[in-house]
């Protein structure tokens, strides 16, 4: 009797506490319409201020803060989910609301404490052994606005055994979150952050950080909420040069892109190392010899014999001939005496010698070596035919047999303008002229012939992503003669200037100075068209230099790749995620040091991530008997949870696959969405998609937003890199370990991409690392 009766006391408790905390809630989200109303009126006011016309300045204001409005109006709309999701009382009886934005009352009361001020904090850090002033942290779970569960932990040590107290933070919401079937999107997870993400999430922004993380300790997760948190504590400087977050291929950008939205910002730049070079988009992948090759700091040097290549002198004298006299003749005009020019060998290295030294990009210096042998054609022209020559001659002269195609092509074939594009694709793309570029200045072999052999490759092919490097190396040496495009600068700048006085005026009068600066608001609006965001900017010009570039799944990138990274952040204020143990990509990261060091030698931290919440302890086990067969040096993680299904192996012979693995899909499928939502992949060695594709036609192949969306997908495991899945059915394990050297590799990245079940397909016999599947 006695214990139920506590028991209905427990009960009403609780329920007393749910209807005070829904009380809050509500008042918070009304809180958050009026504002958000506030600013809807504020835009709509903005739009109707005036009609179009108007002048200049009040056009400017008008864009200003309409821009502005409008930035506040999405930003207040995002973060209507999960509003408010955690409550700290401390031991001075205070209490705060923890959410996704700060808000304040009428009366200018903080009711609502953003998740990454510092007030913040000890809702990620508190732990029962080391609870601070907390006397109490308490979850808040909503659907919608309604407040469905709350849960407690309450500090009290005394009343704690030792394994409670090294319990996890916010253990009971954590499970809950990890339980929840995949949608196909990465979601945010500011309600759970955990103690050691908190610490890489407000590391500070100077420098080079380096998150080190075994498969699903939450690397990508915390290093998307320290994109916000930065952007929040240094908003000053990275609202202006934006943070671009660089992830392995465009699914995966897909699968995290609403990770920020959610955390109410969009200032980002999401990118893959293909797409750094503005106007490439390389998805093709090279052969694994010609990765390492590409990947290769060497091919620096080898790009810059290419350029030099391109810059030739004649065998003997230059001579070209040019019309003197033309003719029209049925309505076309045709020449009918031509005269040979003639420019010596020893002019013609001279004027190359000189034009190189200035040291100037290829096609700047072009200029210098077009003008001194336009002298030279013009001076033997004045020899020829006898006549003075004074400076206004000489440059009419010039002009005039620069607009002789002859001449033109005469010099274009000594110096050319270059394309970065057209330099490397001829240069892979044609044997002499890669025997032509493996030799250094001195000499000095910088390509043996099989390595030549690895990148040469038929005219048209696609750009890959080891081209990319390339590509930016080459344009940083090619330059671009810019004379036009410079004047035109100029012109904006002097536009910029103006617009940034009224940009001034217009801070006053709205009283708007204290949020932001002159130059921040004219930057942001241009005259003419909408404003392009800081992101829309960066993004099209290879030149940007970013305030802060997170790298994920880091340990693809090649020492190539690092340098075009690098030259987007001469700061270095970087944040690098990945894991050794995960490299793919031959010509990929063995260590951080090899890739790092040549930039920021000694000068990087590195945080680890031990504990991982994607993979059930079970499907764990396995992926560490893997994971100790290829690189014994990796520790594997420590799983937070347990698998509803022990991991299995199902033998097929191939000829049967076409029943046997439509029917696993089907079934799988069926277990997993049991729950509602749920994903499935089925992934196949790299050679193998194709076919297996095929058949299974209801599943998503293409590497599209639909293969996230899809139930079920089939993807290489190359493809699957940093995406997880509530099944995972993997096929021919052998032939994965078989596929490259580092095949080991992909077979650890394979199995840890399960977040409740895990089935191996093998046509072969099991390779002894898997022993451990149920049969
Ligand atoms: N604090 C947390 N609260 C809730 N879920 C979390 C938390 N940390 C990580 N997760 C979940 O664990 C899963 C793995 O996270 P994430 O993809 O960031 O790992 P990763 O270290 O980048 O993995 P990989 O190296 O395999 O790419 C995700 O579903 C993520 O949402």
């Amino acid at each position: 009797m006695e214990h139920r009766a506590s028991e209905s006391t427990r009960d009403s408790a609780r329920a007393e506490a749910l209807r005070a905390e829904q009380s809050y809630v509500t008042m918070l989200y009304d809180r958050l319409d009026v504002v958000r109303e506030r600013a809807e009126a504020a835009l709509r006011a903005e739009h109707g201020r005036g009609a179009q016309g108007g002048t200049r300045q009040a056009r400017v204001e008008r864009d200003v803060s309409a821009g502005e409005y409008a930035r506040r109006v999405a930003r207040l709309s995002s973060i209507e989910r999960g509003l408010c999701f955690g409550r700290l009382d401390d031991d001075e009886g205070e209490t705060y609301y923890i959410g996704r934005a700060g808000l304040r009352d009428e009366r200018d009361e903080l009711v609502l404490v953003d998740w990454r001020t510092p007030a913040a904090r000890p809702f990620y850090t508190a732990t029962p052994s080391d609870p601070g002033p907390l006397v109490r942290r308490r979850h808040l779970h909503t659907r919608g606005r309604t407040v469905v569960r709350i849960d407690d932990e309450v500090f009290d040590l005394g009343r704690m055994s030792e394994p409670d107290r090294r319990a996890l933070v916010g253990e009971a919401a954590l499970m809950a979150a990890l339980r929840r079937g995949r949608t196909g999107r990465m979601g945010d997870v500011v309600a759970t952050i955990q103690t050691e993400q908190d610490q890489v999430i407000r590391s500070g922004l100077p420098g080079a950080l380096v998150v080190q993380g075994a498969p699903g300790t939450g690397k990508t997760v915390a290093a998307l909420h320290r994109a916000a948190y930065l952007l929040y504590a240094h908003r000053d400087t990275l609202e202006r040069r934006g943070v671009l977050v660089i992830g392995p291929n465009t699914l995966f950008l897909r699968y995290i892109g609403q990770v920020l939205p959610s955390l109410g910002e969009t200032d980002v730049v999401l990118t893959t190392v293909g797409e750094l070079y503005p106007g490439v988009r390389a998805t093709a992948r090279d052969t694994p010899e010609a990765e390492v090759v590409k990947g290769d700091t060497r091919m620096a040097e080898v790009i810059a014999a290419a350029v030099r290549d391109r810059r030739r002198v004649p065998d003997g004298d230059l001579e070209v001939a040019v019309p003197v006299k033309t003719s029209v003749r049925g309505g076309v005009e045709v020449v009918v005496e031509r005269m040979t020019l003639r420019v010596d060998h020893a002019t013609c290295a001279r004027a190359r010698d000189r034009a190189q030294a200035v040291r100037n990009p290829h096609n700047v210096a072009r200029k210098l070596f077009v003008d001194s042998a336009l002298t030279a054609l013009a001076l033997d022209e004045a020899r020829q035919l006898d006549r003075p020559m004074d400076e206004e001659d000489l440059r009419y002269a010039r002009q005039a047999l620069w607009r002789t195609a002859e001449v033109r092509e005469a010099l274009d074939a000594l110096w050319p303008l270059l394309t970065p594009e057209r330099l490397v694709a001829e240069l892979l793309s044609d044997a002499d002229r890669l025997r032509a570029a493996s030799y250094g200045p001195g000499g000095e072999v910088l390509l043996t012939p099989e390595q030549q052999g690895a990148l040469l490759r038929p005219p048209g092919s696609p750009w890959t992503t080891g081209d990319v490097p390339l590509l930016d190396e080459a344009a940083e040496l090619l330059g671009e003669d810019d004379s036009a495009a410079r004047a035109a600068e100029r012109e904006a700048l002097r536009r910029r200037r103006e617009e940034r006085s009224y940009a001034r005026g217009v801070l006053e009068i709205n009283e708007l100075t204290e949020m932001m600066d002159a130059r921040a608001l004219a930057e942001r609006t241009p005259s003419g068209g909408p404003a392009p965001t800081t992101a829309e900017r960066a993004a099209a010009d290879r030149e940007w230099v970013y305030g802060h570039v997170i790298v994920d799944e880091a340990q693809e990138l090649s020492a190539m790749a690092w340098r075009t990274v690098m030259r987007r952040i001469p700061t270095r204020s970087l944040t690098v995620v990945g894991d050794v143990a995960q490299t793919g990509s031959a010509a990929g990261a063995r260590s951080w040091a090899e890739m790092l060091d040549p930039y920021v030698k000694g000068r990087w931290r590195e945080a680890r991530l031990l504990v991982n919440y994607r993979t059930p302890a079970e499907i764990m086990e396995v992926a560490a008997d893997v994971l100790k067969a290829v690189d014994p040096s990796q520790r594997p993680p420590v799983s937070v949870r347990d698998g509803e299904a022990p991991p299995r192996a199902v033998r097929a012979d191939r000829a049967d696959l076409a029943t046997v693995l439509p029917a696993l899909v089907r079934s799988e499928l069926e277990e997993i969405t049991g729950l509602g939502e749920g994903r499935l992949a089925v992934l196949t060695p790299d050679a193998r998609h194709g076919e297996i594709a095929a058949l299974l036609p209801g599943s998503a192949s293409a590497l599209t937003a639909e293969a996230l969306d899809s139930p079920s997908v089939v993807l290489t495991v190359t493809q699957s890199k940093g995406l997880e899945f509530d099944g995972v059915i993997v096929l021919a394990p052998d032939e994965i370990l078989a596929q490259g050297p580092k095949g080991g590799q992909d077979l650890y990245v394979a199995i840890t991409r399960a977040t409740r079940r895990l089935t191996v397909v093998h046509e072969n016999a099991l390779p002894p690392m898997l022993a451990r599947l149920r049969r």
